[in-house]
């Protein structure tokens, strides 16, 4: 049996559903999940033609309990309007989805209760407000018990360094304060699924280290599940093992970050230094891509050993010294959208 988290989906095709009993029951489902979009062109200088915009293009895959998945892809994916499906906000135009075994179209304001939301581009606090009435706020709206919600607050207070601004009013805030005042926000409910879009936008070095250590103390300790949605893509290297890779709406891979090179067919670089300049180096286990006077880079597949390659070549050619360069993971994943078909799909 195939394990959607450890098997890349070919380009564009479905992701098995099934997986072992070992791994808990998914808290996410989501099965030939379609989004499309009716929108009006201008077509000439009166007339207006409609159009449908495939969003999100027969999507499935499930999330269990306490995992931290990475949910990626270029601008206009998808993953926003997944994201909106899975909060309720957008309504599928096919396929079916669950969260924590609710339909999150029907029931909305039920799973509200259970999930939280940061979307990093907005914030969900009240401007004119400190962060301690906003937090009095989300107390009331949710009706949390007065126990948990000041066990919950003092919590995210200590760990997201909130102290010193529990006081201030939003508006007044940095962005990166303002964004581990928003994710406090969306914990104090103590929800079971924490959707994160662009958690790490705009923030300087210091605040992301801090958003992300909590995340991953969230994670571990509390087991939330997490669903991450980032154009860092160092966010998704040190928190998710598990990464989804979207584009014009299809899953084009689903597994772990590691697998991603595989299904980038990604190489790593020799640089090789040798005593003189000499003409491209020719070997039959990797390609010379760059000369530049005594320096030399030979392109060889990320998935085989340097070693026979740097065996041939040092009996060979008069090599000082050599290194080996890991395959950048943002090339790979350029490589993987540039090697679709073009265009997207209209209906
Ligand atoms: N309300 C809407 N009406 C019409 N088209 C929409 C609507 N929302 C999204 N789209 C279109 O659906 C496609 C997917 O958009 P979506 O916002 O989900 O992408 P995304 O992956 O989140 O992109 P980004 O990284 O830029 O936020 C885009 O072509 C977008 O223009």
């Amino acid at each position: 049996m195939t394990d959607p988290h450890t098997t890349p989906a070919a380009p564009g095709s479905p992701v098995p559903a099934s997986r072992p009993s070992s791994v808990p029951a998914p808290v996410i489902e989501l099965t030939d999940v379609e989004k499309v979009f009716d929108i009006r062109k201008r077509a000439g200088l009166l007339r207006r033609e409609k159009q449908q915009v495939r969003a999100v293009d027969g999507i499935s895959f499930t999330v269990p309990r306490g995992e931290m998945v990475g949910y990626i892809g270029p601008n206009g994916a998808g993953k926003s309007t997944t994201i909106k499906m899975l909060t309720g906000i957008l309504t599928p135009s096919g396929g079916r989805v669950r969260v924590a075994g609710i339909d999150p179209a029907r029931e909305r304001t039920v799973l509200a209760r259970r999930i939280g939301v940061v979307f990093g581009q907005r914030t969900t606090l009240w401007w004119d407000l400190p962060l301690r009435d906003s937090y009095r706020l989300v107390h009331r709206m949710y009706r949390i018990p007065d126990r948990r919600f000041r066990e919950n607050l003092d919590r995210c207070v200590d760990l997201l360094d909130l102290g010193r601004l529990m006081d201030v009013p939003v508006r007044q805030l940095s962005l990166g304060q303002r964004m581990r005042g928003d994710i406090a926000a969306a914990l104090l409910h103590d929800p079971e699924v924490l959707y994160l879009d662009e958690p790490t936008i705009g923030l300087d070095v210091v605040s992301k280290a801090k958003v992300r250590e909590f995340l991953r103390e969230l994670n571990a300790e509390r087991s939330v599940t997490i669903l991450l949605t980032t154009h860092d893509l160092t966010d998704i290297e040190q928190l998710c093992r598990r990464v989804m890779v979207i584009d014009h709406g299809k899953l084009m891979y689903d597994g772990p970050l590691a697998g991603l090179h595989e299904a980038g067919e990604s190489e790593r670089i020799l640089v090789v230094d040798l005593a003189r300049e000499l003409p491209p180096l020719e070997t039959g286990l990797a390609r010379t891509v760059r000369v530049e006077g005594p320096r030399q880079w030979l392109a060889f597949p990320a998935d085989r050993s340097a070693a026979p390659l740097v065996a041939e070549l040092a009996a060979a050619y008069p090599v000082v010294d050599l290194s080996v360069r890991e395959p950048d993971i943002e090339a790979v994943i350029a490589r993987m959208y540039a090697d679709r078909p073009g265009g997207r799909s209209r209906v």
